[in-house]
């Protein structure tokens, strides 16, 4: 138990076994009346924060079968006809960061009782107030193993629609269709944005957000040390990439499901983003690496043999081995003044730099910032926050994701 005292306390049945069900104002726990052994009580004691509940519904329980198979075996306590139940989906926590949607079903012969349950349980979802309701999804369905839109259908799309998000799809028809959209679109209508593809289409849709924002505050976007306006959009990424090193850097793993439930959930995971000028010209933003030399060249060669699928980073990759070339450069860069950093991790790194120390702070102080500003808005954004360090221009090659720490 988690120590906040039961908003609802009922014993349902599992699988036709009694249960005592609990929620509270964070955890929804379930556990067995009757142990199937004395010393397996805790074992078989189930519990689910109540942010990683995805949906609860009414279902359908079918009165004379059960009636049929199971009459015998029911306590007498449930020894009613009609029985009525409904089904909690929940976020289930797996092996490498993987997480799956799961699902149990409750029942009980008191009608009202389960309505009060659902009720209850449709109360603490709508408190939560970081969900995503509305989103815009991009589908780049040339990217990876060209399987992004049927990714979306088919593993998507359901969660979605059982979070009851709203999403309004768009297949990109050719390069930077997603960034010109978001150039023009009316964005206040989005909670988030979505972008299925790899790192490149995650890009393109970074290009389209930063930029849309930068316009609409007038911002120079050339000038080097202009202070960048942060997003209130947040950006979701499915995998159906090359790579999908951006998703994975962030999320943990590059598993269209978890990607899903993490953006239902409402997640959020900063990330450093650095941009690149040329005599006063900006050209690229970047959020994982920019290439020169050995990695520039694999890269640039990749792009022309894109028919290949992921395979052709291998075979650009050998092909900039064998000429053997030398590449020379310097590379300057400005510390950030600021350390605003947040590993999540509760690893701090070994070299006891500042941003571990604070990080801690850090995380609380933006946590109530946001807080504040979502209370203060009057109507909230579920998706923003995610460039809140974009402003930080830095005027080098750098390789920075937020989760090191480096700064
Ligand atoms: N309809 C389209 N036709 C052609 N190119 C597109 C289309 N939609 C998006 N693109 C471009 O395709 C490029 C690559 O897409 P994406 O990143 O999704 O796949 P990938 O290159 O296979 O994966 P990764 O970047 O992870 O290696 C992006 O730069 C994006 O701008």
């Amino acid at each position: 138990m988690d120590g906040c005292p039961p908003l609802l306390l009922s014993h349902l049945l599992v699988n036709d076994r009694p249960f005592q069900v609990t929620l509270t104002k964070s955890v929804f726990s379930w556990q067995p009346l009757r142990p199937r052994k004395p010393s397996s009580a805790g074992g078989e004691t189930c519990s689910v924060p109540v942010p990683e509940i995805i949906a609860v519904r009414e279902t359908e329980v079918d009165v004379i079968n059960k009636e049929c198979r199971r009459w015998q075996k029911m306590p007498s306590v449930f020894n009613e006809k009609m029985f009525h139940a409904f089904t909690v989906h929940h976020v289930k926590r797996s092996k490498e960061h993987h997480w799956l949607c799961s699902e149990v079903t409750f029942r009980s012969s008191d009608h009202q009782l389960c309505r009060q349950w659902m009720q209850a349980l449709e109360e603490q979802l709508d408190l939560q107030a970081i969900r995503p309701k509305n989103l815009i999804v991009f589908i780049n369905p040339f990217g990876g193993k060209r399987l992004g839109k049927q990714i979306y259908d088919e593993k998507v799309a359901p969660l979605f629609q059982l979070a009851s998000i709203t999403a309004e799809v768009i297949v990109t028809e050719y390069a930077n269709h997603a960034r010109d959209y978001l150039f023009e679109a009316d964005l206040e209508k989005y909670d988030g944005i979505v972008s299925v593809g790899g790192d490149g289409m995650f890009s393109e849709v970074m290009h389209g957000v930063i930029g849309r924002t930068q316009k609409n505050a007038c911002i120079n976007q050339n000038h080097p040390n202009a202070e960048l306006v942060p997003c209130d959009l947040r950006v979701g990424i499915i995998p159906a990439g090359s790579t999908d090193c951006i998703c994975y850097a962030t999320v943990g793993t590059s598993d269209p499901v978890t990607s899903a439930l993490h953006i239902i959930v409402g997640d959020s995971q900063p990330i450093d983003v650095s941009s690149v000028h040329h005599k006063n010209m900006f050209l690229k933003y970047s959020v994982s690496l920019l290439g020169y030399g050995f990695y520039g060249d694999t890269v640039s060669d990749s792009e022309k043999n894109r028919w290949m699928g992921p395979s052709r980073y291998d075979f650009s990759g050998f092909k900039a081995f064998l000429t053997h070339q030398c590449y020379e450069g310097v590379i300057s860069y400005l510390p950030a003044t600021e350390t605003l950093g947040s590993p999540r991790d509760q690893r701090p790194c070994t070299a006891g730099c500042r941003i571990c120390q604070h990080s801690g702070e850090q995380l609380e102080a933006s946590k109530k910032e946001r807080e504040f500003k979502l209370l203060n808005s009057g109507k909230i954004k579920n998706f923003s926050g995610s460039h809140e360090v974009a402003n930080r221009l830095i005027h080098a090659l750098s390789n920075l994701v937020t989760s090191t720490c480096d700064g």
